[in-house]
């Protein structure tokens, strides 16, 4: 007999299964149109989780040429990125200054701008990305940002593959194994489908350096709600599952192709294919959940870890950059080109990334 209460959620249920229509989520000049008609008919929109507002701050000025935007889920990892980054693309400060928190007196997520490279804090778990999300999808709108490709870097737990291993996401799934964000809106279920972009994937493994000591893999990932019941651990502070149990579950997901658990993947990719943003995640695996549970591993090697996906987003925003012939930058954000030679060379590399 069918549940009632499942034919119930059934009838409640709106599914937003229409494929991205370019027209609804950019402007012919590639700036991010919104799918909320209110925005532009409000007199100031404030961004009150990033202490930014479309009217007190000149938003084109300060982020209209972000071509990237990274999150992760601490300020620490983010600040640390942002100084890599920094480094990568030879982007100089203006004398005198120093990196800031722009996001500082929200006292929520850490943003920090290094050229066209934003990195922002996300916390951990979906509410806390999704609300992010919500205002950085409206900053690149109010900045007129053209095309921005957000990119995820994150720490995980791996199924089925050892600590260290970086792992590209080729899909997002929740617990129930469906690849779609569903999200309780005026009382019903709204289902929107959970898409990373399979060129950005591409790319992102072609940069992956088979001299690594580690191996960096494709696969799906797990979006949980919960660290430890929620990835079927054997450490929280409830248990009502056996070992035997807990390692058949995994199995269950290794068959299915999940390769890593983490907490922001569906959110991720569901509202950034909303707003036609291509998108990617690169997280590092903390442990092989085949293994164990807790995170033991020393400190220093977790820190070295956590820099394996950094690199490999960072190859990722230089080969783009140079593909643009911009790869010089000044403490102003603005680019120089350099000599035509190189531009060709790179230009030609970049061609087995089609
Ligand atoms: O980006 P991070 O490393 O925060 O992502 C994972 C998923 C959770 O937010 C958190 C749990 O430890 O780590
Ligand atoms: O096991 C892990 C490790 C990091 N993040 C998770 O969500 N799970």
């Amino acid at each position: 007999m069918t549940d009632p209460r499942f034919e119930r959620n059934e009838m409640m249920r709106t599914d937003q299964n229409h494929n991205n229509d370019e027209d609804e989520t950019r402007y012919p000049d590639g700036t991010v149109k919104l799918r909320n008609p209110n925005i532009e008919l409000m007199d100031q929109d404030i961004l009150y989780h990033l202490a930014l507002g479309s009217e007190s701050h000149d938003l084109v000025e300060m982020f209209g040429d972000v071509k990237f935007v990274c999150m992760g889920g601490t300020p620490k990892r983010m600040q640390d990125f942002a100084d890599y980054i920094m480094k990568e693309i030879g982007y100089k400060l203006p004398t005198g200054t120093t990196l800031q928190d722009i996001s500082r007196y929200s006292y929520r997520y850490s943003m920090y701008k290094v050229g066209p490279v934003l990195s922002i804090s996300h916390g951990m778990g979906v509410p806390s990305i999704s609300i992010l999300l919500h205002e950085m999808i409206k900053l690149m709108y109010h900045a007129k940002a053209k095309d921005p490709v957000f990119i995820r870097i994150g720490t995980c737990g791996g199924v089925g593959v050892d600590g260290g291993t970086v792992v590209i996401s080729d899909g997002a799934y929740d617990p129930l194994l469906n690849n779609y964000y569903e999200v309780p809106v005026l009382g019903k279920l709204t289902s929107r489908p959970a898409i990373l972009d399979k060129k950005v994937i591409r790319e992102l493994k072609a940069l992956a350096d088979v001299e690594d000591p580690y191996e960096t893999v494709t696969g799906k990932t797990m979006c949980t709600s919960d660290f430890y019941e929620g990835q079927g651990r054997l450490d929280g502070a409830f248990c009502e599952y056996t070992e035997t149990e807990k390692l058949k579950y995994l199995e269950h997901l290794k068959e299915f192709g999940i390769v890593n658990i983490e907490m922001e993947c569906v959110p991720f990719a569901a509202l950034t294919h909303h707003a036609g943003i291509k998108a990617a995640i690169v997280c590092v695996a903390l442990l092989d959940r085949f293994n164990g549970d807790q995170v033991s591993t020393p400190k220093e090697v977790l820190n070295e870890w956590q820099v394996r996906p950094q690199k490999l987003v960072a190859k990722y925003i230089k080969r783009h950059l140079q593909m643009k012939g911009k790869f010089s930058l000044d403490g102003h954000g603005s680019m120089a080109v350099k000599s035509p030679r190189r531009f060709k060379l790179v230009q030609q590399e970049s061609q087995t990334f089609e």
